[in-house]
């Protein structure tokens, strides 16, 4: 994170602290990584009060008082709502994620810092996060790290209990749970990502691990369905369009 903060002729960087597990290891390594560090508390209404306590009790131990911000951002998010005349939980969940990321860009030009991410291999590989929220980031420094390593990672820093322990969530709406919205648990799927990313197939991973065929395929779908969110945006090239 130095190193790149360093070449990208920035003064440093710029996270999300949510009080989950992603945002806190993030955070951590950002805080030993460089002196200029911002944390952005970005709470809403569906943001559980142990999170936002979490995030307080864990930039206060990363010497961050002087350098976070708290912004509620309920009432942006309502008028976007309204705008678009919506309430579905998805949609206006995503509209969350992406006010928060321009909250980030916004501080982050003010700073002259780089907006650091805190996706993780299992999220970016299973497409679990919104495309331009919290997807649009500058760097991912923990995303060649599956959930459950990020998790023993948090334990090895000896963050406090109650974010290496907390389930997964978004918080995007009341209650929401990752593992229930997957369908899956993250033990689960994380072995599996890895032997898919080794180019193993069904039938090999079937054997290897003892797990349901159903699983690894549904995995493999979802995988294949969010393709297009770790890409660029697909440039039509006007030789092909000539061509055709
Ligand atoms: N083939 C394709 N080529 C290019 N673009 C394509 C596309 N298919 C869809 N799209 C675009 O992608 C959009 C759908 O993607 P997106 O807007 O992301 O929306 P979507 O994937 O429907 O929702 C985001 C999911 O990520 C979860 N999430 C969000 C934020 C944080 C976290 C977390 O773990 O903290 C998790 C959230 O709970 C929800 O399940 C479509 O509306 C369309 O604009
Ligand atoms: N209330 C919030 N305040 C600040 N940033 C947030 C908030 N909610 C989400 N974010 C940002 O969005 C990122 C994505 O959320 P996500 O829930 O995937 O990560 P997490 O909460 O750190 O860990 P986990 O996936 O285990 O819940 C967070 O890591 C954080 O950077
Ligand atoms: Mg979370």
């Amino acid at each position: 994170m130095r190193d790149y903060i360093i070449k990208s002729g920035k003064k440093g960087g710029v996270v999300g602290v949510s009080g989950g597990i992603d945002s806190a290891v993030t955070a951590t390594l950002l805080s030993k990584a460089v002196d200029n560090f911002y944390f952005l508390i970005m709470p809403s209404k569906s943001t559980p009060k142990e999170d936002l306590e979490d995030a307080l009790a864990l930039t206060d131990l990363l010497n961050g008082k002087d350098r976070r911000s708290v912004i509620w951002i309920d009432d942006v998010v309502e008028r976007f709502s309204k705008l678009v005349d919506v309430n579905d939980k998805v949609i206006v969940g995503n509209v969350k994620a992406r006010t928060r990321m321009i909250l980030l860009y916004a501080f982050a030009q003010k700073l002259d810092y780089l907006v650091i991410g805190t996706g993780d291999k299992s999220e970016l590989l299973l497409g679990y996060f919104t495309k331009y929220g919290d997807g649009g980031v500058d760097v991912l420094p923990i995303g060649d790290l599956f959930k459950t390593q990020v998790r023993r990672l948090g334990e090895y820093l000896n963050l406090p209990k109650n974010i290496v322990r907390k389930p997964s969530s978004p918080a995007l709406w009341e209650g929401q749970s990752a593992e229930e919205e997957l369908g899956v648990s993250y033990e689960a799927a994380d072995p599996i990502l890895y032997l898919i990313e080794k180019g193993k197939s069904d039938p090999e991973i079937v054997d290897i691990l003892g797990v349901e065929p159903s699983l690894v395929s549904k995995i493999r779908a979802m995988i294949g369905k969010s393709e297009h969110k770790r890409k660029p945006p697909e440039i039509f090239r006007l030789e092909q369009l000539y061509s055709s």
